[in-house]
Order: C-alpha cells, then sequence, then structure tokens
C-alpha cells in the first residue's frame, strides 16, 4: 500500500473542495515530516555548495599565488591606468608581454617614447639572471612604465587587464627563448609557447574592443630548408628543435584564432636578435663574458667543417620592425568572441639579409674588447641548431618599411660599449678606459651612492663626471674633464 506521502505525490496540485479531517491530519503530520527531511536535505546540499565554493576559491587563490600575487589591488590598478595613457594623437594603448626582455624593454621604451600608452607584463622567471629583468625593469619604470609581474597563463590576470584598459594592440613577446635549452626543459616551451600564447589569445579574443596581435615567431621555423635566402612561403614544416615547433604552432595557433574570431594578426620571424640589454644565454653575450674573464668559448662546426652562420639582427632595426607592425596593423574585426568580418593575417622575416659566420662574430668581438678568444672548436651537436640563416626581407621592407642599418661590427661595438657599463670593471681597466681610452686622466677617488642614475638630468652630470657601474650597487664617480660625453643610461642594479 502506497503511503501517504506517496499518495500525495500523485495528488493533484490543486486539491478538491471536499476533505476527509482525519486524513488531512494525518497527511499534515506527514507533510510535516517530509518538508521537515527535505528542509534537511536543502540545508545539507547548501552546506555542501558552501563547501564546495570555499574549497574552490582556496583553490584559485592558491593558484593565484602560484602565478604570483604581484597583482591586484586599487594601487595596482591606478598604476596601469597611468602606464596605459596615451600622450599623442591616435596614439595606441600597448600591452606589451615579456616586457623585461631584451626585445620587450626596447620596443616598450620605442612606444612609450613617441606617445604610446604602455603597459608591461612579465613573469620575471630565471631562465637567465633575473636581476638583468630587475634592471630592465628599473629602466622602464624611470620612463614610466609600469611592468605587472604575472604570467600569461594566468588568465584572471589577463581578464582584469583588458577590463582595466581598452587595449588597441598587444605586442606579444613573452616566450621560452633558446634553441639549445629545449632539450633541457622541453615543458617550459610548451607551457609558455603553446599554453600561454592560447590563454593570451582567450583573453584577446574575450575583449571589447579585441585589440590587434603583433607577436614574436623564429627564423627558426624555416629549420632544414636549404633555400637561401628564407622567404614566408618557404617550408616551415621541418623544425630542428622544439622550440622552432613551438613557434611554428604558435603561427597555426594564431592562425585559427584569426579566421573564427576576427583576431589581426602579425608574426614577426626574428633573426638572431643582438644588441644592449640583450639575452645572456645567446652566444655573442656569452662568448663576451667569457673572452673577458679569461674562459673559453666553445664554437660548434657544421659537417664538412663548415663554419655556421647567421644572420645576426640588431635591436634597433627589431625594434623599427616591431613598430612598423604596429603602425600597420588593420583593427580586429571581431568582438566580445565573436567575428564580424574576416582579418588581417601576416607573417613577416625581420632580418638583417648578411649572414655572418660565428668565427668572424668572434674576431668582431675580439676587435672591440681588445682581448684574444681562447677556442675550443667541435662539430655541432645534434642539438636543435641550423647551420645558416639568412632573411629575405622584401615583404617587411613593402609592408612595413623596414630596412635593417647597423651591420654586425657597428651593433657589436655598441653592445660592447653597454656590456661593459653595465657589468663595470675587468682585467683592472675601468669602463671608462675602454670606452675613452686614454682620456681618464683624473681621479678624484669619490665614492657615492645612487639608486637610478638615468635621462638629461644626470646625464647633464657627464660633462663633469665619468660614473662607472661597479656591481656592488655602488657607483663611483672619477673626474674625467669637460670634452668628455657620457653614455646615457647608467644603472646602478638593486
Ligand atoms: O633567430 C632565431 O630564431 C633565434 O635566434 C637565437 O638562436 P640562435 O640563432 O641559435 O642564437 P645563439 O644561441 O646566439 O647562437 C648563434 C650561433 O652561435 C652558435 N653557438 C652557440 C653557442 C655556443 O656555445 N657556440 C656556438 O658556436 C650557434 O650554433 C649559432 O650558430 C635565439 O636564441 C632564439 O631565441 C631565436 O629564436
Amino acid at each position: 500500500m502506497p503511503s501517504l506521502a506517496e499518495e500525495e505525490l500523485f495528488l493533484p496540485s490543486t486539491p478538491g473542495k471536499f476533505k476527509d479531517k482525519s486524513k488531512t491530519m494525518h497527511r499534515q503530520f506527514h507533510r510535516c515530516f517530509a518538508s521537515t527531511s527535505t528542509m534537511f536535505l536543502w540545508a545539507l546540499f547548501l552546506v555542501a555548495l558552501t563547501a564546495a565554493y570555499l574549497s574552490f576559491q582556496s583553490f584559485v587563490d592558491s593558484g593565484s599565488k602560484y602565478f604570483s600575487a604581484a597583482w591586484g589591488g586599487v594601487h595596482w590598478e591606478k598604476q596601469v591606468r597611468s602606464s596605459a595613457q596615451i600622450h599623442r594623437h591616435n596614439g595606441f594603448s600597448v600591452l606589451v608581454t615579456g616586457a623585461a626582455g631584451f626585445v620587450g624593454t626596447h620596443v616598450s621604451l620605442a612606444l612609450k617614447k613617441r606617445g604610446d600608452g604602455v603597459v608591461g607584463l612579465d613573469n620575471f622567471n630565471d631562465y637567465y639572471d633575473p636581476s638583468l629583468k630587475r634592471a630592465r625593469k628599473n629602466m622602464l619604470e624611470s620612463h614610466n612604465i609600469f611592468i605587472v609581474e604575472g604570467d600569461i597563463n594566468d588568465a584572471r590576470m589577463l581578464a582584469k587587464l583588458f577590463e582595466i584598459v581598452p587595449f588597441t594592440h598587444v605586442m606579444h613577446l613573452a616566450a621560452q627563448a633558446g634553441v639549445r635549452y629545449a632539450m633541457e626543459n622541453p615543458h617550459s616551451y610548451v607551457h609558455s609557447n603553446i599554453a600561454g600564447l592560447v590563454t593570451l589569445l582567450e583573453a584577446c579574443k574575450k575583449s571589447d574592443p579585441q585589440p590587434a596581435v603583433v607577436w614574436a615567431s623564429s627564423s627558426s621555423v624555416y629549420g632544414l630548408n636549404e633555400k637561401a635566402p628564407f622567404s614566408e612561403s618557404d617550408r616551415t614544416d621541418r623544425p630542428a628543435s622544439l622550440y622552432a615547433a613551438t613557434k611554428k604552432a604558435g603561427e597555426e595557433i594564431t592562425h585559427t584564432y584569426n579566421h573564427i574570431y576576427g583576431l589581426s594578426i602579425t608574426g614577426l620571424r626574428f633573426f638572431t636578435v643582438y644588441g644592449p640589454w640583450g639575452r645572456p644565454d645567446m652566444a655573442y653575450f656569452s662568448f663576451t663574458r667569457n673572452i673577458l674573464q679569461g674562459k673559453p668559448i666553445t664554437i660548434y662546426r657544421g659537417k664538412n667543417r663548415v663554419e655556421l652562420a647567421r644572420d645576426f639582427t640588431y635591436i634597433d632595426d627589431i625594434v623599427k620592425g616591431c613598430v612598423g607592425s604596429l603602425d600597420t596593423a588593420k583593427k580586429s574585426t571581431g568582438s566580445g568572441g565573436k567575428k564580424r568580418g574576416p582579418a588581417q593575417f601576416r607573417i613577416f622575416n625581420l632580418g638583417n639579409t648578411s649572414p655572418v659566420t660565428v668565427p668572424m662574430m668572434v674576431g668582431i668581438l675580439e676587435k672591440q674588447l681588445k682581448v684574444k678568444a681562447k677556442k675550443n672548436v667541435i662539430e655541432m651537436p645534434g642539438n636543435g641548431d641550423v647551420p645558416f640563416t639568412h632573411a629575405n626581407i622584401s615583404s617587411a621592407q613593402r609592408e612595413l618599411g623596414y630596412r635593417p642599418t647597423t651591420d654586425l661590427q657597428t651593433g657589436l661595438k655598441k653592445f660592447v660599449r653597454w656590456y661593459l657599463s653595465y657589468y663595470g670593471y675587468n682585467h683592472g681597466q675601468s669602463v671608462k678606459s675602454f670606452l675613452l681610452g686614454e682620456e681618464v686622466n683624473e681621479y678624484m677617488g669619490k665614492k657615492t651612492e645612487y639608486k637610478l642614475l638615468h635621462g638629461r638630468e644626470k646625464a647633464n652630470l657627464a660633462n663633469r663626471w665619468a660614473i662607472i657601474l661597479a656591481s656592488t650597487g655602488t657607483l663611483r664617480t672619477k673626474r674625467i674633464g669637460r670634452r668628455l660625453r657620457f653614455p646615457n643610461i647608467i644603472y646602478n642594479p638593486p
């Protein structure tokens, strides 16, 4: 026999006019009991829901702690807004990822100097000496560029940034760089160059307005291509390293976001970029360090004793290519995740068009440093390297007005100048004596503490003082006479 409660289940929701009283009381008791147990179940459900919510929150919080809790809050938002402010007619507001990186620093500075709003983003990882990244950050801060400390995999942080600033452009330079390190730490390439890229593109696609995206691919996508010079239409389906494969994947991934969501995309294939504030993991940089410290350098050689060659490209030329890409980028056509029409998709080589062999590059460094290198020449290990690179830049020339003007000799001279002013003394010689030869003649022996020296005001000191960077955090001043020009960026690392 069904219970009353069960019976009631089948009663019409609007009961009839006449009711048996005893049955009604009985029913009320059961109804009351039923509703108590329902309430109990509801309460249990609510408790479970609250517990689930709280544990989810703590998961999310610990997640954001993992990425870095260094973002958020009223002050932070104020800094982001102020950094994004545009100071020229029809200027851009640009999110520069990897802003504390080599290319990111230079591009951020160039954009800010011409009046664009720039917000940097960087996770300050320790792939190479983070103090160099901090130094670049401080230099950018002295130009009122704020760098958000965060990871491009942090979707919440990105959503917040896009909520605060309607970015017109994203200059995406954050990446796991380095060709040979991919054998040591393959997952870091997938994390940054694939997962991070997708997270960033998701944020761009959802935002309204959608920004135009310009991002760093790599000459390494040409892989085993033997046809020279490399043109954008050449084969790129035979990468020689996982690094190259992730950059190639990036080109395909950005294409899908262009196709489905109407994001305007420009991919730039950089050719071995070098210069001041460069990356210590790159050959020209580590060779300089070793040569100055009297340590040997290893020079790879290809099969049949062939010398390896690179189309080394100076940073200022690359910056011009990046800025030209931003200037010529058309608007994205979608908004809030919906495509409204076909959008621009471009890929350009940014190279120098004149490859130089690695031994020749070493020769230039020896001349600049006035020190002979101790060379170990070995056969190129199977580590992802390619024998040569050589860019055809006619596309970039035509569409971006890209024209590289710095040869390796001139570029390395500027790099060495910076290197010595940044890292200080070597072989008992001061930076100044390297830069100015015999002109250093008078020494005042005065020691002065500076936090940060940069810009015109301080550079004016140059008329009277040479300021030599000491890596200990102290700057020493030397009287060198009025006629000497002073390098314009001097930085005291924290
Ligand atoms: O253009 C590019 O696509 C790439 O350029 C560089 O990669 P790579 O050209 O290999 O630059 P380096 O690591 O500075 O090597 C330059 C040359 O020096 C050689 N090398 C490197 C290191 C070493 O100890 N000895 C040596 O002979 C390499 O084989 C290569 O031929 C960057 O490191 C990559 O991030 C970038 O994507």
